[in-house]
């Protein structure tokens, strides 16, 4: 048997982020303590602030409405919360993870707020797709999200967002940037608050957190997500 390397129980796992040997309990705390001391000591959210979360219902966005809900509630952020959901219109998909946005949102007792594409732009990417086939399509996605996002957002009369943005994307945005020559973007992209001119300021409280222990801390917890990858991104250039 391993000990638990906080509270001398059995160990349940071995961290990925530090190899420290630990029990769900204490994993549970180090997880939650560490996306606390980011949002803290980067000023991520003040009181008062209105904060719609980007939720997919995948792994990411589904453990930060989790923690930030349970946050909020343990240190008193005095933060509202929203969920806002952009239906790009991928059938088999995103159809599936908004059933799982659906059920966060009655187990959290959050408003939820779904745009689709259709409704915003007048197509659905089955339909873009279907015109364009599997070439640019994730980049016109995209595009699209980040703008459905922001318009969502000044709909639901927020203040910020938040996305599930995690250590391994991070990285990986950082090596496509560098592959790309791409200078200005390589800058940009690992700063934990963004925020274009004229649009509202995301941030990333997930930012240091390894997607490892992301998918841990789910799997512990019984979190409701959906698993599967976009079935549109099989050439995306992130995934090659
Ligand atoms: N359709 C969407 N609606 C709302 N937010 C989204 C959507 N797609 C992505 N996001 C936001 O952008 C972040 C990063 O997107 P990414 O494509 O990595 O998400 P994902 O793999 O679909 O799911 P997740 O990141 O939640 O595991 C998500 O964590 C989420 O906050």
């Amino acid at each position: 048997m391993v000990n638990c390397a906080k509270c001398n129980g059995q160990a349940a796992l071995k961290r990925p982020k530090n190899g420290d040997a630990l029990c769900r309990s204490c994993f549970f705390d180090a997880f939650e303590r560490e996306i606390h001391a980011t949002i803290v000591g980067n000023d991520l959210f003040v009181r008062g602030d209105s904060v719609a979360i980007g939720a997919s219902g995948g792994k990411d966005s589904t453990v930060l409405a989790h923690v930030l809900n349970l946050l909020n509630e343990r240190h008193d952020y005095g933060v509202k919360l929203v969920l806002l959901s952009i239906d790009e219109g991928i059938t088999g998909y995103r159809d599936d993870s908004l059933e799982a946005v659906k059920r966060n949102k009655l187990e959290y007792g959050l408003p939820l707020e779904i745009l689709t594409y259709k409704e915003l732009y007048g197509w659905t990417m089955d339909e873009i797709v279907a015109k364009i086939g599997l070439k640019n399509n994730c980049t016109f996605c995209g595009v699209f999200r980040r703008q459905a996002l922001d318009r969502g957002a000044w709909k639901l009369g927020v203040n910020k967002v938040a996305t599930g943005h995690n250590a391994d994307d991070i990285a990986e945005t950082v090596l496509m940037n560098v592959l790309r020559g791409d200078i200005a973007r390589l800058q940009r992209c690992t700063q934990i608050v963004t925020g274009q001119e004229g649009m509202l300021p995301r941030c990333k409280p997930l930012k240091y957190t390894y997607e490892k222990e992301i998918v841990m801390y789910a799997h512990f917890k019984k979190l409701d997500y959906f698993s599967t990858e976009c079935i549109y991104s099989p050439n995306a250039y992130r995934g090659h």
